[in-house]
């Protein structure tokens, strides 16, 4: 039988000898395989890795740690990030930046990996605006919100999340004749409502980015609910401009009186928890990816995965432009229900 051989390619960049990783912005499942991935890969190109821990405050308060190969070892099935996130409002300062890059410095750190969401990457972009220390980005948010790049780290997690609640929900839903509003993290993104909604069988889904489900959950209760549903989901965007959850919820009571109505809001719960096989599978792709752009010399660039190849997106584009929603999701919602 013929026996195939694997072989990787070390790189050398004479100018990248040590590069340092960080975790910002929301934490998401998955970030800890892309850590693993970023630490391993990097070693097997004979880098040294320093693990900043809290983000971009940990730029600034120099808490450095040296990653090693057994360090990221039994890690890539958490939640949560071993390096810890933070959301920083000194990196917001001129000041707070000069510190970091000091740091960064005199810890002899070549280039950075920036695991995070838009914020970090607008963050990473002001920062190698200013100093000479490039920036690759591994985008990572529950809310799948970043132009450039089909998949984030943690948003089929976070999905998989949403299903099982509205699922338990959908139980006690039926047993008593109720309609639950069950709020939905995104902030000002849709997309975890959506295909959260579409996958439990919802009756209404509002999300930021369509103001043409307003009628939804009228349509909803006239045609649908009076006549032969004996319970419903709504799911709403935490972001949903006519108001979350509660709000919404309110508003159904007082003009549907009759109706038995509960709200759930999701909350936290649907950023943590074990990653998919999809989440770190992705992770790994992107943290073995980044590394290669810091080797190839990129900088301010985001890795990405579309239609599943990796490719590279500069951070202005990937924090300025929209993800936009997929329109026929929104058609097939209003096909399927009722
Ligand atoms: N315009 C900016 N300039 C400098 N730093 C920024 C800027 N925007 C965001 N950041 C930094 O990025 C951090 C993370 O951003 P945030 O929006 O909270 O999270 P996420 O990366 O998940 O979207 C912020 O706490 C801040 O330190
Ligand atoms: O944890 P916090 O600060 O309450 O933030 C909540 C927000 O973070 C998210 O979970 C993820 O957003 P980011 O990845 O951009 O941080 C949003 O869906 C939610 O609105
Ligand atoms: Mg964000």
């Amino acid at each position: 039988m013929k026996q195939e051989t694997s072989q990787t390619t070390q790189k050398t960049n004479k100018g990248i000898k040590k590069i340092g990783v960080l975790t910002s912005g929301g934490d998401a499942p998955g970030m800890n395989a892309a850590i693993r991935a970023v630490t391993r890969s990097a070693i097997a190109h004979n880098l040294e890795v320093i693990g900043i821990h809290h983000g971009f405050k940990g730029l600034i308060e120099n808490e450095f740690t040296p990653l090693t190969s057994s360090g990221v070892s039994g890690i890539l099935q958490n939640g949560g990030t071993i390096l810890k996130t933070a959301r920083s409002r000194e990196f917001l300062t001129e000041e707070g930046r000069a510190k970091a890059y000091q740091n960064l410095v005199n810890a002899g750190i070549n280039a950075v990996v920036v695991i995070g969401g838009d914020g970090s990457f607008t963050g990473a972009l002001v920062f190698s605006k200013e100093f000479d220390i490039p920036f690759v980005g591994i985008p990572a948010t529950i809310d799948n919100d970043i132009f450039g790049t089909d998949y984030t780290i943690g948003y089929d997690t976070a999905l998989n999340t949403v299903v099982q609640a509205v699922d338990k929900i959908k139980d006690t839903a039926a047993s008593h004749g109720r309609v639950f509003f069950i709020e939905v993290m995104g902030r000002e993104a849709g997309l975890l409502a959506l295909n959260g909604g579409i996958a439990v069988g919802a009756e209404v889904i509002l999300i930021p980015e369509s103001n043409t489900e307003h009628q939804a959950f009228d349509r909803f209760i006239s045609k649908g609910y009076k006549r032969k549903k004996t319970s419903g989901i709504v799911v709403i965007a935490e972001g949903e401009e006519m108001g979350g959850a509660l709000k919404l919820a309110k508003k159904a009571e007082q003009e549907n009186p009759d109706l038995d109505i509960r709200v759930s809001i999701l909350g936290h719960m649907q950023r943590g928890g074990n990653p998919t096989a999809q989440d770190r599978v992705a992770a790994t792709k992107m943290g073995v990816a980044a590394v290669d752009a810091i080797l190839d010399d990129q900088k301010s660039i985001m890795v990405g995965l579309r239609y599943g190849k990796i490719v590279h997106v500069p951070f202005n584009k990937a924090v300025k432009l929209n993800h936009s929603i997929d329109q026929d999701l929104l058609e097939i919602q209003r096909l399927i229900t009722i």
